[in-house]
């Protein structure tokens, strides 16, 4: 299957402060979305979330490897491709002094695709003030109204950094809601990536997830698959890096977590575990 984003051996280095030396914040990540897939990237405060949307949206330049959406290098985007392509940033780059009618006049001038009745479904949708000049709306309002000009284009790849940070657990929900409510019209299948450090922000939205730690991806896939082979296995000492069915060893919680499709070692001890319990011990 076409991969909607494909991220080779990417790696970022960065000086985490004045005088300090350089290090991998992104570290020879790999990850291929499919066409069509709903992923969750989460991750620890830290884990490099940003960093890599911004490599993807070509905001920052890798200091190794490559990434393309839709085909195309993220370092030299297309104007037919930035038209297919939706990014929410973490925080809200909005003009303070226009409303949410005008923002999306202004924005609309830029894409054939936009569709101004589409765009004011979905702020209802949003339950979203579009009368209150930008400035004037709670940091969770800015970020709906983000994420509003992100999909106002109807594009076929969105990219949300941390949509719902700063909604309160209800409105988290809603938004959700909504967000894949217009997701789900059945003309085509939109590939989309957000992130999250908050699991239970994805349950029931995404098709699959990618673990990220420390600049790599740990484990992606599709999270029904995921719920259903991952288990936890009481491990006191570190098993043997090949083991079959190993995917992740934590020496804090003595414990590693295997996947059953190839596990060969005892099963009478594996422990089911959730999706908190796999993030908890993939970063224990
Ligand atoms: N502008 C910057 N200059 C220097 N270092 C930075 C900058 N932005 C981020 N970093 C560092 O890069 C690393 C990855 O940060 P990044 O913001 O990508 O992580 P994140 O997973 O998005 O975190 P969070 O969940 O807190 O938003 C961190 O060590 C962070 O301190």
């Amino acid at each position: 299957m076409t991969a909607a984003i494909d991220i080779q051996h990417l790696s970022l280095r960065r000086s985490l402060g004045w005088r300090k030396p350089e290090v991998n914040v992104l570290n020879d990540l790999c990850l291929r979305v499919p066409e069509g897939a709903v992923v969750g990237l989460v991750g620890r405060n830290g884990a490099g979330k940003t960093s890599l949307i911004r490599c993807l949206v070509g905001l920052e330049l890798p200091s190794a490897g490559t990434s393309r959406l839709l085909g195309e290098d993220s370092r030299t985007l297309s104007a037919d491709t930035l038209e297919r392509l939706g990014y929410g940033p973490q925080s809200p780059e909005l003009l303070g002094w226009l409303d949410g009618h005008a923002h999306l006049r202004k924005f609309a001038t830029g894409y054939r695709r936009y569709d101004v009745e589409r765009a004011h479904r979905i702020a209802r949708q949003l339950d979203l003030p579009m009368h209150t000049a930008a400035a004037k709306l709670s940091l969770g309002d800015q970020q709906k109204l983000s994420v509003l000009l992100a999909l106002a284009h109807d594009p076929n790849l969105l990219i949300l950094d941390e949509p719902v940070a700063s909604l309160d657990p209800l409105a988290r929900r809603e938004f959700m809601r909504a967000l894949f409510a217009e997701h789900d019209d059945g003309e085509r299948a939109r590939t989309v990536l957000l992130s999250s450090h908050l699991l239970s922000d994805l349950s029931r939205v995404v098709s699959h997830v990618a673990f990220l730690h420390e600049g790599r991806v740990q484990l992606f896939g599709a999270w029904d698959e995921l719920s259903e082979h991952l288990r936890a296995w009481p491990c006191p000492t570190q098993p043997e890096p090949g083991l079959a069915g190993l995917v992740h060893w934590s020496a804090a919680l003595r414990q590693a977590v295997v996947d059953v499709r190839q596990w060969a070692g005892p099963t009478s001890e594996l422990q089911a575990m959730d999706m908190d319990g796999l993030f908890e011990a993939l970063n224990a």
